[in-house]
């Protein structure tokens, strides 16, 4: 099933969708002993996900009845036997994932709004399926910031699928241009989970000044530190001192380490002995911070090719993901930066800031379809626990819920 159906079709398969998976009360140890196991918990395991749920990955409720059951093993013999309620957990799992998209819709109703004016615009003045609706479809949908490319595609595509000019009313009309957009989006679908390693992961962040790079590296730590990770912070935006007393702040505010060196040194040099006591100290997760300076481009070109040197002559994986982080708020500005940004090196990933003030989400269609990068990670505030993994469901339900 689709996206759109699975989010916005008939509702007896919305209900299908979404409930979560009916999970059977209290069970032992003795009930699954015949169970493959999965993932053995310790008790401490399930009260940090109770602890700590803000900082979750994404809860999956889709599991199957087996899988369920091998997560409440607890040992290898009965004597280990506790029991565990699943449904509280189940319980507690359910809440975060309908905060998490309380969270998405508050911070989408801005980018809602450039949507349902611009649609209601459009159909203020329908009369039929013609030319001009299509040219006008068009320039709804740059309005909106989708982008030139995907807006040109989905109204020729459309153009081209009878059952629109069929479609009788406002609303089926309206109905089949977002089942079209959500359609595109959940083509060839880009992998939005963040990297992690079992040894070392290090992450190197780009982006040019005040996009919310050391704001998210900062959040990252915090969530990170909070799943029990060792981790170290790289101070390598050596170009203005105040970026580096910002990273150090963040590292105070998430109680984690900053390695550091004078405003104005190698930012290769902060990144080399970064690494240095990364695997010395055995750090699960190294966060980079980089001055993006994308106005003097062959020297950024440099810089980050120095510095990526340094790190695969330590680690030959490294950078586990090179993310990039944009401003929401910049709309097609950003999508400019990230083309910029990708001739320089390569992004495995998207952190998208600030769509809680912007009327531009619509960015992360136009990021997604055109420029084939996944946004895997969020900002919808300023405050420590403001991150949040991209989903698409959330992001799709939060954009379009009011239109259809
Ligand atoms: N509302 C909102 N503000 C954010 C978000 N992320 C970052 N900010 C704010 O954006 C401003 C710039 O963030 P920084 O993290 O300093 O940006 P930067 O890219 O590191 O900038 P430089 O250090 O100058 O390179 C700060 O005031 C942050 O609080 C977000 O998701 N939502």
């Amino acid at each position: 099933m689709g996206l759109f159906d699975r989010l916005f079709g008939k509702k007896k398969e919305k209900e299908e969708a979404l409930d979560p998976v009916e999970i059977n009360h209290k069970e032992t140890v003795q009930e699954i002993e015949n169970e493959p196991a999965v993932s053995p918990v310790s008790s401490a395991d399930t009260t940090d996900e109770a602890n700590n749920i803000e900082s979750q990955q994404p809860v999956r409720f889709d599991k199957s009845e087996n899988e369920i059951n091998a997560d409440t093993r607890i040992g290898e013999n009965d004597e280990e036997a506790i029991t565990i309620d699943v449904d509280a957990l189940a319980d507690i799992f359910a809440q975060s994932r309908e905060e998490t998209e309380k969270k998405y819709e508050n911070s989408l109703s801005l980018t809602r709004n450039t949507f349902k004016e611009g649609f209601n615009e459009l159909f203020a003045n329908f009369r039929t399926v013609d030319e001009e609706f299509f040219e006008e479809l068009e320039e709804t949908l740059i309005m909106s910031d989708v982008g030139v490319d995907l807006a040109m595609e989905i109204t020729k595509e459309l153009r081209q699928e009878a059952k629109l000019t069929k479609a009788k009313s406002a609303d089926d009309l309206r109905q089949l241009i977002v089942e079209k957009i959500v359609d595109k989006f959940d083509e060839d679908k880009l992998p939005s989970i963040l990297t992690m390693e079992d040894g070392l992961t290090v992450f190197l962040f780009v982006g040019v000044n005040g996009v919310g790079k050391t704001t998210t590296i900062g959040k990252l730590a915090a969530r990170y530190k909070n799943q029990h990770k060792k981790v170290l912070l790289a101070a390598a935006d050596t170009f203005r001192a105040g970026a580096i007393d910002q990273l150090v702040e963040w590292g105070r505010r998430s109680d984690v380490e900053v390695v550091t060196k004078a405003a104005g040194s190698d930012p290769a040099s902060v990144v080399y002995d970064a690494l240095q006591k990364a695997k010395a100290e055995h750090y699960d997760i190294l966060m980079i911070d980089t001055a993006g300076r994308l106005q003097n481009k062959d020297n950024l070109m440099k810089e980050l090719e120095k510095i990526g040197k340094v790190i695969r002559r330590e680690i030959p994986d490294a950078p586990h993901e090179t993310i990039l982080a944009l401003d929401a708020t910049t709309g097609q500005n950003a999508i400019q930066q990230a083309k910029e940004f990708s001739t320089v090196t390569p992004i495995t990933g998207i952190a998208l800031t600030k769509l809680d003030g912007s009327a531009k989400g619509g960015i992360v269609l136009s990021i997604v379809q055109s420029l084939r990068i996944p946004v895997k990670l969020i900002g919808l505030g300023e405050k420590i626990d403001d991150l949040q993994d991209f989903d698409e469901e959330f992001f799709v339900r939060g954009l379009f819920k009011e239109l259809l």
